[in-house]
């Protein structure tokens, strides 16, 4: 039986690596993946998923607007699959969760996600709410603080490196936007 896995963790955990090692020993094996990412996030270029180690993959881009149980379906029609991976899950709409549960239980095919677990508020995606209430599987990836602890915050800071506690949920970045900190100093530095 399919299952689903969230892998969650702050920014800078190794989430996009660990999706693509994944997607290579499908592969690997002679099986057969389906890549998404979010088309939001064009940091490489849409449609691409990149990790900061330099491993990359062209992916299926998902938008809010994305049936993503259509478009595995679709796929299937033309070739078998092992497996359906969805990178930057925290984007998700709870609707595309719920398709991603069908792909695993009504197509058979196992969903690997991979993504933030919160914002740089400390709250939820949707998609990871999503997830974190319906996955079989919750794998945490770990970062680590400057301090040595995991880091499980993501702060957002400004071009001058000062930190930011207010704005819209989705501001696409990288290490020049967030840092990866352990709540403690999260705190610190928010409060
Ligand atoms: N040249 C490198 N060699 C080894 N590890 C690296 C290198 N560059 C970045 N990393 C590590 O890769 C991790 C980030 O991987 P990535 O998949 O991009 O993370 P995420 O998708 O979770 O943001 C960090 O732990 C970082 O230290
Ligand atoms: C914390 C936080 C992050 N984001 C964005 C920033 C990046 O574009 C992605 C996460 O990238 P990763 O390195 O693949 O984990 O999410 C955001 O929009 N809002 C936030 O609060
Ligand atoms: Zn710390």
């Amino acid at each position: 039986m399919a299952k689903i896995y969230f892998y969650y963790a702050s920014m800078n955990a190794g989430k996009s690596t660990t999706l693509l090692q994944a997607d290579f020993n499908y592969r690997e094996r002679g099986m057969q993946t389906m890549l998404f990412t979010a088309a939001i996030d064009d940091r490489f270029h849409r449609g691409h998923i990149a990790s900061r180690i330099g491993l990359e993959a062209s992916a299926h881009a998902f938008d809010p607007t994305t049936d993503l149980r259509a478009a595995v379906a679709h796929e299937l029609a033309n070739r078998p699959l092992h497996c359906v991976l969805v990178d930057e899950a925290q984007f998700l709409t709870r609707t595309q969760v719920l398709q991603l549960a069908s792909v695993c239980d009504q197509l058979d095919i196992p969903v690997l996600a991979y993504g933030l677990r919160t914002d740089f508020r400390g709250e939820l995606f949707e998609g990871s709410a999503a997830l974190l209430g319906l996955a079989d599987s919750l794998v945490e990836l770990k970062a680590i603080c400057e301090c040595g602890r995991k880091a499980t915050m993501n702060l957002r800071v400004d071009a001058a490196g000062q930190s930011v506690t207010q704005g819209a949920q989705t501001e696409i970045g990288g290490n020049d936007r967030y840092v990866a900190l352990c709540r403690r100093h999260f705190m610190e530095r928010t409060q």
